[in-house]
């Protein structure tokens, strides 16, 4: 089993927090991932920033812009992973398009994620059928490659995903992009149950989670939550990261009860 595959063998609930990496500044993004592992993550989901983020609402889209201002390249976001490798033991996961990784190459992508201790990939637009090179590097690396579905996905898609997934699936809360939002969507258990009857990995959901309570419905029938955007929100409001900190606490907390 993976390292990424063990935070969902435990009893508790896994939750993943995400960050933008280099938003607002490199050394926020490194105390922002001690914090999270502090207050109770079990993976950290680190984004790649990237010039035209499809699948992401506002809040993620101005972090981008912001950290590519910043300067964070891909091979930015490899030492900042490989830092973080350095005091953590916690899964780490990259969030990336799949344009960085094809004009950084497939191949040494994925060799320098194994280097920096990088375990996983999320890359949102890469459909499954179009997998291939990806795939085979990333698993000649080690290093997991989680494909996400969506509620709108075909009984095809989700065969397709739960057959190529490793380290878990993403099921998306919403046909739509990244951004916190009220409420948990009534079609969500239907649609995780789905999945579930053909998945050999946990599902772990997103987007849209921005409280303890949200949280805490969606892990009555999800393996994991994965929660991105009301984490940068909690970073901009409180650069002293105070807030994000009691956030993530009240969220595990939510979780393990
Ligand atoms: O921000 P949200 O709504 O809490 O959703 C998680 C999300 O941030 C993270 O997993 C993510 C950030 N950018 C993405 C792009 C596509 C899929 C997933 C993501």
């Amino acid at each position: 089993m993976s390292h990424l595959a063990s935070k969902f063998s435990r009893r508790r609930k896994t939750l993943i927090g995400y960050l933008t990496v280099g938003y607002p500044d490199p050394e926020t993004t490194l105390r922002a991932a001690r914090v999270l592992g502090n207050a109770g993550c079990d993976i950290i989901e680190l984004g790649i920033p990237f010039s035209d983020p499809i699948g992401d609402g506002q809040v993620i889209q101005t972090a981008s812009h912001r950290a590519l201002m910043n300067g964070i390249t891909p091979a930015a976001c490899l030492e900042m992973a490989a830092r973080l490798r350095q005091e953590t033991d916690l899964p780490l996961v990259f969030m990336s398009y799949y344009n960085p990784v094809l004009s950084y190459g497939v191949g040494r992508f994925c060799r320098d994620c194994q280097s920096a201790g990088v375990n996983g990939l999320i890359i949102p637009d890469l459909p499954p059928e179009e997998s291939g090179e990806l795939g085979a590097a990333a698993a000649a690396c080690g290093v997991d490659l989680v494909f996400l579905l969506a509620p709108t996905s075909t009984a095809d898609r989700i065969a397709a995903v739960c057959q190529k997934s490793s380290g878990f699936i993403y099921l998306t809360s919403v046909a739509g992009i990244t951004g916190a939002r009220d409420g948990v969507p009534g079609y969500l258990p239907q649609f995780a149950a789905t999945v579930r009857r053909e998945a050999r990995h946990p599902l772990a959901v997103g987007f849209g989670i921005s409280s303890p309570a949200q949280a805490r419905a969606i892990a009555e029938f999800a393996d994991g939550v994965i929660i991105g955007s009301r984490l940068l929100q909690m970073i901009e409001a409180d650069f002293s990261l105070n807030r994000l900190g009691e956030f993530v606490s009240s969220v595990r907390d939510a979780l393990d009860t």
